[in-house]
């Protein structure tokens, strides 16, 4: 479960994106994050990730109290959580299969594994022929594919998406929420970011609505 007690959100220079916010997100949740441009969506689920902190409040994730964590507990917090940036975020210098294998490594997973799990996700997405190149002569709605594929590989029991689908065609994004819905199934809680009313039309499940610096919750419309 996720949990917030009396959390507030601050960038240094002033900026307030939430205001003593409590909030329950049971394990094996799926829900969309909605609110006006500039929110703090992102930065909301950069908090979730654990890479920033709240400025005041308890932020429980995974079950785990973050507050007085270890860096030790963090790190390995971190490696059950999956995330999807906006602006993607691939690694330059890694080609698409090791920036897409990367979270199995980190996890020190033995290297049969990881060839078998990063080949079998690389064929699902239609990537295979493009394993070997650099993520910068990929076009966006393939590097937002890699991006998913990097963030679902290791199975997490977390996964926050910033905005997934936007480079994908219909098709694609129809397959992509069918991958999301199996994770969901396998006990994954889901939070996925989105500005795309039709989607959420699409694919009804409860909102978690930002808006005046608090967390609204609404069932599936
Ligand atoms: N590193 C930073 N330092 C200071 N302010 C920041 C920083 N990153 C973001 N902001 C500000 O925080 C606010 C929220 O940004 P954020 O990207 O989280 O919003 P968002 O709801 O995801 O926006 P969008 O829907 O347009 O993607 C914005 O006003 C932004 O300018």
């Amino acid at each position: 479960m996720i949990q917030l007690d009396g959390v507030s959100l601050n960038y240094k220079n002033d900026v307030s994106l939430l205001d003593n916010v409590d909030l329950y997100i049971p394990q094996g949740s799926f829900c969309w994050l909605t609110g006006p441009s500039g929110v703090g969506k992102s930065t909301f689920l950069r908090m979730l990730h654990l890479e920033k902190q709240p400025s005041t409040g308890l932020l429980t994730v995974l079950d785990t109290p973050t507050n007085q964590a270890r860096r030790s507990t963090l790190c390995r917090l971190k490696q059950r959580i999956g995330i999807v940036y906006q602006d993607f975020k691939l690694i330059p210098n890694l080609t698409v299969f090791d920036n897409i294998a990367l979270p199995l490594r980190l996890q020190n997973t033995d290297e049969d594994t990881v060839q078998r799990w990063t080949n079998r996700i690389l064929g699902w997405m239609g990537l295979e022929h493009k394993q070997h190149i650099y993520p910068k002569t990929l076009s966006g709605g393939e590097q937002q594919r890699v991006a998913i594929a990097r963030a679902v590989i290791h199975r997490p029991d977390l996964l926050l998406a910033d905005e997934p689908t936007n480079a994908l065609d219909e098709h694609q994004v129809k397959r992509l929420m069918d991958l999301f819905y199996d994770l969901n199934d396998l006990g994954c809680t889901i939070i996925m970011a989105t500005h795309n009313d039709s989607l959420i039309r699409q694919f009804p499940a409860p909102r978690l609505k930002l808006e005046n610096r608090q967390l609204w919750t609404s069932d599936a419309v």
